[in-house]
């Protein structure tokens, strides 16, 4: 077995033991920080349906991707599929012997099984920054490239409630097992992602922010809608939304977002939304 990469885990929580939580606690199970640093692969292995989200930041030298203990299996991809997109300057994924070359906010789906996985920048000093999400997967599917441009947009909210936005969905054109992924981007002015919000019992999701300022911050809201908290976000962290909580949040700016689901189904619409009203 390969070497592993450092990782670390995530437990999956209870609401009634998130409605008690500080904010120390509240951060040490649902942000995620660290995930580009220079040369690494930051690796946190969840227990909500097994998501594990990352970051490779390669330099100099290629990264490889390493199956973590958690797995127990030889490959990353043995039994997971996986979507990486990249948040940085051009770089390259490899899989197996193909080289699949990603542009900023482009997005990669890489199939069960697909081979060993490694990455690239085109330039050390400006490099490519990829933003990995894995779930369990049992059925092989197609190793696909999906820029930005070919993601399927829908524009939603408006200028007058401050939630004006595009998403552009990753995976609506393809086949995954369990993934459903895509970008949001805020209009300039406008700070709200997700509200009204929703929740979906079905599925967990995982927010990366990025695209803000050192000095913005987005005050993301999670827990049950009657029983809600946040947490205080910088650029390019991550935050993990259980399947009982709301995911929503309000910047200090607008900003852009990458969301990712796992669970039963990888139906984008099936939400059950929360008034707005109703939230507590
Ligand atoms: O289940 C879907 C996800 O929460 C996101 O797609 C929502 C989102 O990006 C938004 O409304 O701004
Ligand atoms: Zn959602």
């Amino acid at each position: 077995m390969a070497e592993p990469l450092d990782y670390t885990s995530r437990y999956a929580i209870d609401p009634q033991n998130a409605a008690a939580m500080g904010t120390d606690e509240l951060r040490a199970n649902f942000h995620i920080a660290d995930l580009f640093q220079p040369g690494e692969i930051s690796l946190t292995y969840t227990h909500y349906d097994r998501m594990v989200v990352g970051g490779a930041t390669p330099t100099d030298a290629a990264l490889e991707l390493k199956a973590v203990k958690s797995m127990g299996t030889k490959s990353f991809l043995d039994r997971r599929e996986m979507i990486v997109v990249n948040v940085g300057a051009s770089g390259i994924v490899t899989v197996g012997d193909e080289a699949y070359p990603l542009e900023t906010r482009d997005m990669l789906y890489i199939g069960l099984g697909a081979g060993d996985v490694a990455f690239t920048s085109a330039n050390a000093a400006s490099p490519a920054k990829f933003y990995i999400l894995s779930a369990p997967a049992h059925h092989a599917y197609p190793t696909r490239t999906i820029r930005i441009g070919d993601a399927k947009r829908l524009d939603l909210g408006s200028q007058q409630t401050s939630n004006e936005r595009s998403i552009f969905q990753f995976t609506n054109s393809i086949e995954t097992c369990q993934l459903v992924a895509g970008m949001t981007q805020l209009a300039p002015g406008s700070v709200w992602n997700t509200m009204p919000a929703h929740v979906h019992d079905r599925r967990m999701e995982v927010y990366l922010y990025f695209d803000l300022a050192d000095t913005a911050r987005v005050f993301h809201f999670l827990g049950e809608p009657d029983e809600t908290r946040h947490i205080v976000m910088k650029n390019e962290e991550a935050v993990l939304s259980p399947p009982w909580s709301i995911h929503s949040g309000a910047g200090t700016s607008n900003y852009a977002f990458i969301w990712a689901m796992a669970g039963d189904n990888v139906d984008y619409t099936d939400v059950d939304p929360v008034a707005v009203e109703d939230l507590r």
